[in-house]
């Protein structure tokens, strides 16, 4: 290896290329990153940690509207957009740091600008000097894809989201998925009227169906306005600097604001990729095999890029897998069985495992056990706001395959049920584990 500059040159400092470089760094590897934005990646700059944060900035409408019934007086609270965009900057701008950090204590070369790949140990950085490296991990994430119609540059994608000037009055959703319905969310709580608009006629696909049915109807009663089979023929500016968003059936709709939250494409676009001959899927993708190993034995790939699971912890444990493989003498893959997901929608909703019906099509004798309660703090503040929780069961043991929980926390208390799931636990276990009273996660060991 001492024949290259380094023995490992990421492409990348999100959650899989700063994993993966602090790793093989830790195994005594020669590492350098290359970033051509910030250091820490879509999710702690423009993803999880700062969505996660106006989720609980925006919270506060509910929680300061509920607070009466528990005889605090809040006439008179205000919001000011400026003050929690500007707070959750500062807390982005300080993990940045700790990421860069946590690099350059492990002895990592962060450069600072693009590369592109030259060539199977080779890579050009934007300033225009070659490095090359034994081995090239490609990091590069994804990006927001935006559909190919006249005027889609007067939307905003979720790269832009975070920093706006001010709240738009009105804002129009495009998009079904994870990041519309949490946007949804957010924007509803803080007095935006929201559109959310699909071109289908299901939201979230690939989550249990009655736990999303739930999620249309507590987002249409808290004044979300969530409207199906719109498909966007074209978008145009007016004179007001408001939006006029034409649907394929000669409808129009107003807005001040358009979100593209349509999903995201890998970021392989001029990376250089084709030209030293990695083989690409359809989407655009790094195809890998189990190892994060492309076609090019030397060329490695983690993380959104490779578009198998779009989720930090899984670009963090293919980081690490990788670097373990490669650098640390401990060959391993990941598992990708019961990856535990949450959608930080009002309510959150929270899933482990397979769907009711999903499971219907592996197993003859499924059984769902459900309960459909009111948390007591709603009850309380007069929300007339139900939880659903859905436990999939399969085989003459009763073996839970499947969790799926909406309602307030969902996140925080599925995280430990999926333990239960991944070990393979039945529902008697689950019966046979005592409530925690009084709270919500009790009603998972008390199902019928
Ligand atoms: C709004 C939003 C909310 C999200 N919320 C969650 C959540 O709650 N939970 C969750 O698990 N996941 C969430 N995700 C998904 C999560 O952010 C990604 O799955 C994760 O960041 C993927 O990590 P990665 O390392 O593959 O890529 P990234 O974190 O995207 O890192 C890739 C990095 O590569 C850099 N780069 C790209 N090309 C080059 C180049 N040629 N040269 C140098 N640098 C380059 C980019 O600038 C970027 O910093 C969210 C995503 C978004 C957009
Ligand atoms: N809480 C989390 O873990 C979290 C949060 C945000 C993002 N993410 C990750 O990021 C990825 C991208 O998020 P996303 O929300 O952009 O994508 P997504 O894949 O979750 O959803 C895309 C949605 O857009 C709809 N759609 C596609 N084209 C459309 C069009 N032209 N008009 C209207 N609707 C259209 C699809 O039917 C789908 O419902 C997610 O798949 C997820 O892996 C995770």
């Amino acid at each position: 290896m001492a024949d290259f500059d380094y023995d490992l040159f990421v492409i990348g400092a999100g959650s899989g290329g700063v994993r993966a470089s602090r790793i093989a760094a830790s195994h005594g590897a020669r590492v350098a990153v290359a970033e051509e934005h910030r250091v820490g990646g879509t999710c702690v700059i423009r993803g999880c940690v700062p969505k996660k944060l106006l989720v609980y900035g925006s919270h506060f409408a509910e929680d300061l509207h509920d607070a009466k019934r528990f005889g605090w007086n809040t006439d008179g609270a205000t919001f000011d957009w400026s003050v929690l965009r500007d707070n959750v900057a500062a807390e982005v701008n300080r993990l940045e740091g700790l990421y860069g950090q946590t690099l350059g204590n492990n002895k990592v070369e962060v450069f600072h600008e693009r590369a592109t790949l030259t060539g199977a140990n080779s890579v050009q950085l934007s300033s225009g000097r070659m490095v090359t490296a034994a081995h090239i991990l490609i990091a590069t994430g994804a990006w927001p894809s935006v559909p190919e119609i006249p005027g889609a540059g007067h939307g905003i994608t979720s790269n832009e989201v975070f920093s706006l000037s001010e709240l738009p009055k009105r804002a129009f959703i495009a998009g079904g998925g994870y990041i519309a319905n949490e946007f949804a969310g957010i924007f509803n709580e803080l007095g935006v009227k929201v559109k959310l608009v699909t071109h289908g006629d299901r939201v979230l696909r690939g989550y249990d169906d009655e736990i999303v049915d739930r999620l249309v109807d507590l987002s249409r009663q808290k004044g979300i306005d969530v409207h199906f089979h719109f498909g966007i023929k074209s978008v145009t500016k007016q004179d007001d600097g408001s939006l006029l968003i034409e649907g394929d059936n000669g409808e129009t709709i107003e807005t001040d604001l358009l979100l593209w939250a349509i999903g995201r494409t890998p970021h392989t676009i001029g990376l250089g990729l084709e030209q030293v001959g990695v083989d690409l899927g359809k989407d655009g993708s790094v195809k890998v095999d189990d190892d994060n190993r492309t076609n090019i034995p030397s060329i490695y790939a983690v993380g959104d890029v490779t578009n198998r699971v779009q989720l930090t912890p899984i670009a963090i444990r293919e980081g690490h897998a990788f670097a373990d493989s490669v650098f640390g003498n401990n060959p391993r893959t990941v598992n990708y069985d019961c990856i535990p997901t949450a959608v930080f929608s009002n309510p959150p909703i929270a899933s482990v495992g397979m769907t009711e019906a999903e499971a219907r099509t592996q197993h003859d004798d499924v059984k769902v056990y459900k309960s459909d309660f009111r948390a007591m703090k709603n009850v309380l503040a007069d929300r007339n706001e139900r939880a659903l929780y859905k436990m999939v069961v399969a085989g003459p043991d009763e073996r839970v395959v499947g969790l799926h929980l909406i309602g307030p926390d969902s996140g925080e208390i599925l995280q430990a049920a999926a333990v239960a799931v991944k070990a393979r636990l039945t529902k008697q276990d689950f019966d046979d584990t005592v409530a925690l009273h009084p709270s919500m996660s009790e009603e998972l060991v008390l199902m019928k």
